[in-house]
């Protein structure tokens, strides 16, 4: 069989290191951690075993936290789930930055604190827990179908893990899908001049976010799948309308999945509507990527009866390679689609929304692009040469993490913030309340893309206060897909365009559902640059 990674290079010993953060994360000297020392004694203690030497190490049951009836009153009856957010900054400033909630029967600690977070991660074991998946395996044990990246667990998430890291967590092995991603970028923006078109002011395009979910989709699906899907023409076939509607139902019923998950099994013949629809929408997210795996399946093996040639990119190399098995494909394809679109849709939203209220530094970044790139196509190469776009959607990001708070099931005992947490704790990262902290990002409310910039090659600016894409060895596998789709379409959508706010959108707030996005649609102006 003849294979050529036309665009895939994989590096097996490079990739030992997952996203080689540890070293990349180090706080520099400005935002030095400073681990307290309780803190700091608690874990020398907690590696080496002995509780005796750590001071006074608190129970849980001293450590502060809402009440459990005032916490079912904050989320189920005011709402709470759409500010989970706003709840994070409310509880640290009253409870301090750990903390103690409790949702029916399960406890959660949560930690507000970047040291704290830094510790915990720091402490990971080889195969970090994120949540209970037992909903999302429940459906996979129903209809005999893999668990992938984000709903596997142990041994069965280490061997897909290791397989998927080596083929898109480095800069440089997606750098070999700029030109895709171009192509999708260019459809976008001959979409923002045919949407405005269609206004009355030839210049606005109403709910950005439509836009670039649908961006979002194609892009990430021309990777995945390395197959286009025709969201950003004017009519969306079929089966990609079928899928949106798949994922819309998802989110849109993003509560009743959580009492998908929430409601015991004995009482859904009596409250049926969350669980069915939790199967509904993972029956059509996994139709969707089935078809596109096995199309691209009959496509090579029809190659290799004609002795041609396969190349190809991601999905290619995994079927042909077959380091995991066609199930496990159509789990990954699915999940990873699923984590790729709203994800990177919102943080576009978000930047397009920052850069039309903020003007003056819209007006450097294109100044930037211009002295660098002079009008031309930018590649993933150039981005390195671009401190201030990164900075735009690493300033996005930190203003609007798309996860506002992550999750981790301790594996071990651990002493965090003088308290002892027993193994199989649940544990709340509140990574938006960490990056709003005035310590860690003076003038926190500001957006300040600047901050990110570097004083020179050995200044990393990088901290635990902002880690939207999480850390570590279970840190978002699509983190350097989705720079490179944000990269390429903010650049070339601000070669092209002056963003401006229209008289129709005033200040969007935030909300959460799920994940951290706008609360009202975002219409902006796109003009003409000259
Ligand atoms: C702005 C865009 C994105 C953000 C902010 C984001 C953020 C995150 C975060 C915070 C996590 C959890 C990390 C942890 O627990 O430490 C995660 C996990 C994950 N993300 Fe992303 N993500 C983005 C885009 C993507 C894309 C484009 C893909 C797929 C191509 C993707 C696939 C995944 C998968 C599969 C996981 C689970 C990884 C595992 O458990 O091993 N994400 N993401």
């Amino acid at each position: 069989m003849a294979l050529r990674k036309a665009l895939l290079h994989v590096s097996r010993h490079s990739a030992q290191h997952d996203t080689s953060a540890r070293g990349l994360l180090q706080p520099r000297a400005l935002h030095t951690s400073t681990v307290p020392e309780e803190t700091a004694r608690a874990a020398a203690v907690n590696a080496e075993g002995e509780l005796k030497h750590a001071g006074r190490v608190k129970s849980l049951r001293e450590m502060p936290g809402p009440s459990a009836i005032g916490n079912l009153i904050e989320f189920f009856y005011r709402d709470g789930f759409s500010r989970i957010h706003e709840i994070q900054l409310e509880h640290s400033q009253k409870y301090g930055k750990i903390f103690k909630s409790r949702f029916g029967p399960q406890l959660v600690v949560s930690i507000a604190d970047r040291d704290l977070v830094a510790q915990v991660l720091r402490a990971e074991g080889v195969a970090p827990q994120r949540a209970n998946m037992e909903s999302w395996k429940e459906y996979r044990d129903m209809r005999r179908r893999a668990t992938g990246l984000i709903s596997a667990e142990a041994d069965e998430w280490l061997k897909m893990r290791s397989v998927l890291r080596q083929l898109i967590l480095r800069p440089r092995d997606v750098a070999v899908f700029s030109d895709d991603v171009n192509k999708v970028v260019s459809d976008l923006v001959v979409k923002v001049r045919k949407l405005r078109s269609q206004q009355p002011d030839g210049l606005t395009v109403l709910n950005v976010n439509d836009l670039f979910f649908k961006f979002a989709m194609e892009g990430v699906a021309s990777i995945l799948y390395e197959a286009r899907l025709g969201c950003l023409q004017d009519e969306i076939p079929k089966m990609s309308q079928e899928y949106i509607e798949a994922l819309h139902l998802m989110f849109s019923s993003f509560k009743t999945t959580m009492y998908a998950g929430a409601i015991p099994k004995w009482l859904r013949p009596i409250i049926p509507k969350p669980w069915e629809e939790f199967c509904l929408s993972w029956d059509g997210l996994f139709k969707f990527s089935q078809i596109h795996v096995d199309r691209k399946l009959a496509e090579i093996k029809q190659k290799l009866e004609r002795g041609e040639e396969v190349k190809g990119g991601l999905l290619t190399h995994m079927l042909v390679t077959k380091e995991m098995n066609l199930e496990e494909i159509y789990a990954n394809m699915t999940e990873m689609l699923l984590a790729g679109v709203d994800t990177t849709s919102f943080t576009l939203s978000w930047s397009t929304y920052l850069l039309a209220k903020h003007p003056s530094v819209q007006q450097r970044i294109s100044e930037e692009l211009s002295r660098v790139l002079g009008g031309r196509v930018p590649t993933a190469d150039d981005v390195p040469q671009l401190p201030l776009i990164k900075g735009l959607v690493k300033e996005t990001l930190r203003l609007y993490p798309v996860l506002p708070g992550n999750g981790r099931i301790t594996q071990d005992d651990l002493i965090v913030g003088g308290y002892f947490i027993p193994k199989g704790t649940q544990l709340a990262l509140c990574h938006y309340s960490t990056s709003m902290d005035e310590e860690t990002f003076p003038n926190a409310e500001e957006f300040r893309p600047e901050r990110w910039l570097r004083k020179d090659s050995s200044d990393r600016v990088e901290n635990f206060g902002s880690i939207p894409f999480g850390y570590g060895i279970r840190s978002c596998i699509g983190k350097r897909i989705a720079e490179l789709e944000m990269y390429l379409s903010l650049i070339q959508l601000l070669q092209k365009f002056r963003i401006e706010m229209t008289p129709l959108t005033g200040d969007v707030q935030a909300k959460t559902h799920g994940l951290l996005c706008p609360a009202a649609p975002i219409d902006v102006c796109f003009i003409d640059r000259v």
